[in-house]
């Protein structure tokens, strides 16, 4: 499933031994808001049924990035991308390609649990509702439920709204919501860090079991977590350009073990020895 590769324009990195794991491909994106570059050239793969981390200082472009996946950026106004996503062999910015399918197919969880104001039942329901799903509603809600851990603190509920459950219960509420519409890939930008250590952990264990079926890419500040749930990290670091503004670059990128016991760049290494900055 996996070999390490370079050609001219990349750096040495994870490609998938057969084309068909490969899930999406950035080809040198570039993204700015307004006239800054906040992120130059990044091109990498993400692998099948594998979690990503992306890890870096604050400000290096992994949230920028990770919304390029799923045509968030064009939500916020004077954000540009350049360059190429590619999902599954398609250009994911290409004019005939609805941005909301693309959200089904790729979903997002983020750092704020953000649960609708409406029931636990209706917090699936209501998604699935939406894009016309014709099928037995109450066993998507249970099964979805099943799925995020969550469904044994609140089968007895499910009318009770979805704000009424505790931080880590509404970021599995709203993984659950995500995984309803039945993505092939999950990102999550920094889903634990709004989260009590225990409830972390049913987060990060939850991935572990989500990646048999799901593709996912996750944002972290904390690089004990990237090293427990990930099999590949990305590495990203911000400099200053001509202009003085900072921007965002992929550093190095690979199976998580190289990147933690033997990274090949000394930027890498200060990172995650925590000798950064
Ligand atoms: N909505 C926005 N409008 C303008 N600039 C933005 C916006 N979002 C991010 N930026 C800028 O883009 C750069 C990259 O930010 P981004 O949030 O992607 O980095 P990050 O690595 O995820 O940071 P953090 O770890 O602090 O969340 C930063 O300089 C940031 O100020």
């Amino acid at each position: 499933m996996y070999s390490r590769n370079q050609t001219d324009d990349r750096l040495a990195q994870p490609v998938p031994a057969d084309p068909r794991d490969m899930v999406l491909r950035t080809e040198r994106v570039n993204v700015y808001y307004g006239d800054t570059l906040a992120v130059q050239e990044v091109s990498m793969d993400i692998l099948k049924n594998s979690v990503t981390a992306f890890i870096g200082p604050s400000g290096c472009g992994k949230s920028t990035l990770i919304r390029c996946f799923n045509r968030l950026n064009e939500l916020i106004d004077g954000c540009r991308v350049e360059g190429k996503v590619i999902y599954r062999g398609k250009d994911l910015y290409a004019a005939k390609i609805d941005p909301v399918a693309v959200r089904r197919r790729i979903g997002m969880v983020f750092q704020k649990p953000n649960p609708f104001p409406k029931s636990i039942y209706e917090n699936i329901a209501y998604g699935a509702r939406v894009v016309g799903f014709k099928g037995d509603m109450d066993e998507l809600v249970e099964r979805s439920l099943q799925r995020s851990g969550l469904w044994n603190e609140v089968k007895d509920k499910l009318k009770s709204s979805g704000l009424s459950l505790s931080g880590g219960q509404q970021q599995r509420l709203c993984i659950a919501r995500a995984i309803a519409l039945k993505p092939e890939v999950v990102l999550m930008d920094e889903p634990a860090s709004a989260l009590d250590p225990i409830s972390t952990q049913r987060i990060e264990e939850l991935i572990h079991e989500l990646k048999q079926e799901y593709t996912i890419v996750i944002v972290t500040h904390n690089m004990q977590q990237a090293a427990r749930v990930s099999d590949y990290t990305a590495f990203f670091n911000a400099e200053a350009g001509d202009n003085g503004k900072r921007f965002g670059y992929l550093v190095e990128y690979d199976r998580t073990e190289a990147i933690f016991e033997s990274p090949q760049q000394s930027s890498t290494k200060e990172y995650v020895s925590g000798r950064f900055g």
